[in-house]
């Protein structure tokens, strides 16, 4: 495991709790002794890792998209053997996997890309994947991934989904979408989804909020308890959801929300979601309008802004971007 961040550390955890083993590197050396004391192997570099892995050595990457992901990913390029896996778990542009899934054939490795949702929450409850990669390097990943996913658990089978013809590892919470790039596309468009429904509850949040406002004549103006609406929601209202949970333990804690200014990051996922519509000739009026709704947030905030942080804060432990 490379990267032993929010994500990446506690993904080692899952998998060493599941019985598996671990050589684990981060440049944070005190992130590498953390993790030897739970367990892993530590290693000094990727040269020192690659002395203390089996083989085919299985390279996952979980670090931030980007320069960090892609220069590592050259490293273990040239450090690894042929037959080696180097899986990137992080959220790298899907046509990034394309090019580089090509560039490691060449030198017969192995490159599967395995979009991962979860945030904070996934070493207890598991992590939600999407895997694009060769049929036969997933399949022999599979033990990993058969850990590191949420399982069944209590959720009950769809109906009308046949499990004689259905593939069991949707219902285990990963999929193998396809070849290389597949995964981390559908995880894009997965986050694509996550900006136009946490937009849905901040805009009908703020409206809410500003219900006693001095715009409306009196007899109109509710001062309305947005902790207990949140609250009642959750329980068999038809939006009720995991991003409606984590409104509801955020106004729980301060229904003003006040630790948050309201000037929402993003990773970039929501404009490459936008990008792919354009591309494709998809109408995504809703994806469209949150991503910009974002980019708003920067110049002028609404109590809906601190609902959209709140939401990023309790899934993934993300930050706003400072003032
Ligand atoms: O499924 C998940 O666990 C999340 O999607 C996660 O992968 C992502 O890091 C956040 O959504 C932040 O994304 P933004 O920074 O674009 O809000």
């Amino acid at each position: 495991m490379i990267g032993l961040g929010r994500m990446g550390g506690n993904m080692a955890r899952r998998l060493m709790a599941g019985g598996h083993e671990i050589v684990a590197y981060d440049r944070n050396e005190e992130a590498v002794a953390a993790l030897a004391n739970d367990g892993a192997i530590p290693a000094s570099s990727l040269d020192d890792m690659r002395d203390k892995l089996d083989t085919p050595a299985i390279w996952w990457v979980m670090l931030p998209a980007g320069d960090i992901t892609e220069s590592t990913i050259a490293t273990i390029g040239t450090d690894a053997k042929p037959g080696d896996i180097v899986i990137d778990g992080g959220n790298s542009f899907y046509k990034d996997d394309i090019r580089r899934a090509k560039m490691l054939a060449e030198k017969d490795l192995h490159y599967v890309d395995v979009g991962t949702s979860g945030g904070v929450w996934g070493k207890e409850r598991g992590y939600c994947m999407m895997i694009g990669g060769d049929k036969e390097t997933v399949d022999l990943l599979d033990p990993i991934f058969d850990t590191l996913a949420p399982g069944t658990g209590e959720i009950v089978r769809t109906p009308g989904r046949n499990p004689e013809n259905a593939d069991p590892r949707a219902e285990k919470g990963y999929i193998h979408a396809g070849p290389a790039g597949s995964g981390h596309f559908v995880k894009m468009i997965h986050n694509g989804i996550e900006y136009g429904l946490m937009q849905a509850y901040a805009e009908g949040f703020d409206i809410l909020k500003s219900k006693n406002t001095d715009k409306l004549p009196e007899e109109e103006r509710f001062d309305l308890n947005l902790t207990d609406i949140a609250e009642v929601w959750r329980r068999g209202s038809v939006i009720s959801s995991w991003l409606l949970d984590l409104t509801a333990i955020a106004l729980a804690k301060d229904g003003m929300l006040e630790q948050f200014s309201g000037s929402v990051a993003d990773s970039g996922e929501g404009q490459w979601t936008i990008d792919a519509a354009m591309e494709q000739k998809v109408p995504a009026n809703v994806l469209t309008a949150s991503l910009f709704a974002r980019y708003r947030s920067r110049i002028d905030h609404t109590f809906g802004d601190k609902v959209l942080s709140a939401m990023r804060y309790g899934f993934g432990g993300h930050v706003e971007i400072p003032q």
